[in-house]
């Protein structure tokens, strides 16, 4: 369907009924504010930030829980002022999300370096102090924060972190600018865009019917088995790289298989894993056990 069909097919749908969902109308409002400059300020000015130092989310800790702190665009503007950092530098935060009641949510990294500010990272303990919290590491903080927040922070880290390392035009070498929700940067001397990128990962669950296969890597923790992991090759569909990984990695050839579910994982960078259960040819189950 063509772009001019899609628009025309929404408004029909929408003329049609008038009762939106709360997702969809959501959904239509984060896609506004990632095309519209304007509509996104202007969500900032009501929105509610999350803080970040060099990619580790300010937390608070509440009996062996975490919670994550947000603060308002006045309450950051004044923070930044007390480091005497202007409000210009809130142009490098992110859209996040945004709530059922379309209250924006934005990160930002105080800690990386700002293409606005002349001082490059605020001080981290002396955040930490004025706001009671601690930037911790976002891998360690995981099984203490509750789904929404573990999920949004995943979000807000790999935005943060692929801006970070976008901010040049790789073919004019230029400086590229991000838009305000971050959801695109664009080398302003050649019009190329950039978008966030992530890298499909299979992760695949290999099984005779009974018994499953783990493994492990060098580099794993002593103890630790998982499911066969890897990232798929350029070319190549979902059934194609978890046929190819489990060949590689344990030398059994896949016969059927099964999607199951899929996870954004935001480590080491944004990879998109894909979950899928398999069962190898008959024959080889011996190996399994072996
Ligand atoms: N069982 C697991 O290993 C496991 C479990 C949970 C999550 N993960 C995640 O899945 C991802 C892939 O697992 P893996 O490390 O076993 O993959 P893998 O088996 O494909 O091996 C990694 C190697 O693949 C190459 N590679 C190809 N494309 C790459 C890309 N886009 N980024 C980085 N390296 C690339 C590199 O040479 C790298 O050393 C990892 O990021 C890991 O965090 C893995
Ligand atoms: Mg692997």
């Amino acid at each position: 369907m063509s772009l001019y069909c899609g628009i025309a097919y929404r408004r029909k749908i929408s003329q049609g009924y008038r009762l939106l969902s709360t997702y969809v109308t959501k959904a239509r409002y984060l896609f506004e504010l990632k095309e519209d400059d304007g509509a996104c300020k202007k969500a900032q000015q009501a929105g509610a930030f999350y803080l970040f130092h060099s990619l580790a989310p300010l937390l608070q800790t509440a009996e062996h829980r975490y919670l994550v702190p947000r603060f308002s665009l006045l309450e950051v503007e004044s923070l930044l002022h007390k480091f005497g950092q202007d409000a210009q530098r809130i142009e490098d935060s992110v859209l996040i999300g945004c709530s059922e009641q379309h209250e924006a949510w934005f990160a930002l990294d105080l800690g990386l370096n700002s293409s606005f500010s002349t001082h490059a990272s605020l001080p981290k303990s002396e955040v930490e102090t004025e706001l009671q919290g601690s930037f911790i590491e976002l891998r360690k903080a995981i099984f203490q924060l509750n789904s929404m927040d573990s999920s949004l922070l995943f979000t807000a880290q790999a935005l943060l972190r692929w801006h970070d390392g976008h901010q040049f035009c790789s073919k004019s070498g230029q400086p590229t600018r991000k838009n305000i929700a971050g959801s695109k940067r664009v080398c302003p001397s050649n019009n190329i865009i950039y978008y966030p990128q992530m890298a499909p990962v299979v992760i695949t669950l290999v099984s005779d019917g009974t018994r499953c296969l783990l493994a492990r890597q060098s580099s794993f923790p002593k103890g630790m088995y998982s499911a066969l992991a890897g990232f798929c090759d350029i070319g190549e569909n979902m059934e194609e790289a978890v046929r190819r990984e489990v060949a590689e990695e344990v030398g059994l050839e896949v016969e059927n298989m099964q999607f199951s579910a899929s996870q954004h994982w935001p480590f080491p960078n944004s990879s998109l894993m894909i979950a899928c259960h398999a069962t190898v040819k008959p024959g080889q189950t011996e190996t399994l056990l072996s």
